[in-house]
């Protein structure tokens, strides 16, 4: 299967971003993708709580959802809507995940579950401030495959991939939005761990770039194979136009890493 992780440089006006997704998912579908990844927060990017509620509440559902429905539908492929904001409980949003398949249905839902809070080098980050954290591992039945969904900041905890390790996921979506600092210095590391850990695909569509707001973000987006190479990533990590990342994904890969080093057979618990 043909796989594209879309990289953009995200910014508050939602009908530019879209029309940015537009492209570059015509792009992966020329080229043969049958499932296509976007990034956090793909349709709107701003650190304004009330237009980041008027998102939520309004654009989300009347343009948001409705548009990512007719791109699976019109290029005949799933779309894994990285993460846009939802509404919560009272006066939070969620961080969420929403997933449409190839005739335009929307078949799974993933809340971020592990919230971003840190005092970083470039600036501090509180996303439990605003946002509700999801509580359920979703995996998603892709045909032969399963497809185990997370957020971002979750890269960071293993046992959410080994969850879906052990229900039989062979590919783990990383929608993201990492920072430069932590991004320098964790992003490949952990995307690959978890590929190497899990004997399973990595796909990781990233935000680059500089963001209205001030944020800035690492990019390289990435594809990691079951034993822990980078069969694809971001090449301009200036581009801010944004960049379609492909790789062809192939069951015997997972089937044969497995089956040569069966450590997922060797769990202990203690
Ligand atoms: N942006 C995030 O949610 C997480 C991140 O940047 C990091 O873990 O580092």
């Amino acid at each position: 299967m043909r796989v594209a992780c879309l990289q953009l440089s995200s910014g508050d006006r939602v009908e530019a971003n879209l029309a940015v997704v537009s492209a570059l998912l015509d792009e992966a579908a020329a080229k043969g993708a049958k499932l296509a990844l976007l990034p956090e927060m793909f349709a709107f990017f701003h650190p304004d709580d009330d237009r980041k509620r008027h998102f939520a509440e309004v654009l989300a559902r009347q343009v948001v959802l409705p548009f990512l429905a007719d791109q699976a539908r019109r290029h005949a492929l799933t779309l894994i809507g990285g993460s846009l904001l939802l509404p919560g409980e009272g006066e939070l949003l969620r961080n969420t995940c929403v997933v449409f398949s190839a005739d335009g249905e929307q078949v799974a839902l993933y809340d971020k579950i592990h919230l971003f809070d840190g005092d970083l080098p470039d600036r501090s980050y509180h996303e439990s401030a605003r946002i509700q954290p999801g509580s359920q591992p979703v995996v998603l039945d892709l045909e032969d495959w399963l497809v185990g969904l997370s957020i971002c900041y979750d890269l960071r905890f293993p046992e959410l991939y080994r969850h879906y390790a052990a229900l039989g996921a062979q590919l783990l979506c990383i929608p993201s939005a990492f920072t430069v600092p932590t991004g320098q210095a964790h992003w490949e590391l952990l995307l690959r761990a978890r590929a190497v850990e899990n004997q399973a695909y990595v796909l990781a569509a990233a935000q680059i770039g500089r963001h209205p707001g001030g944020r800035e973000t690492f990019g390289h987006s990435m594809i990691v194979d079951p034993w822990g190479l980078v069969v694809a990533q971001a090449t301009n990590q200036r581009a801010t136009e944004g960049e379609v990342v492909l790789a062809d994904i192939d069951l015997q890969r997972v089937h044969q890493v497995r089956k040569q080093l069966p450590a997922l057979t060797h769990r202990r618990l203690y």
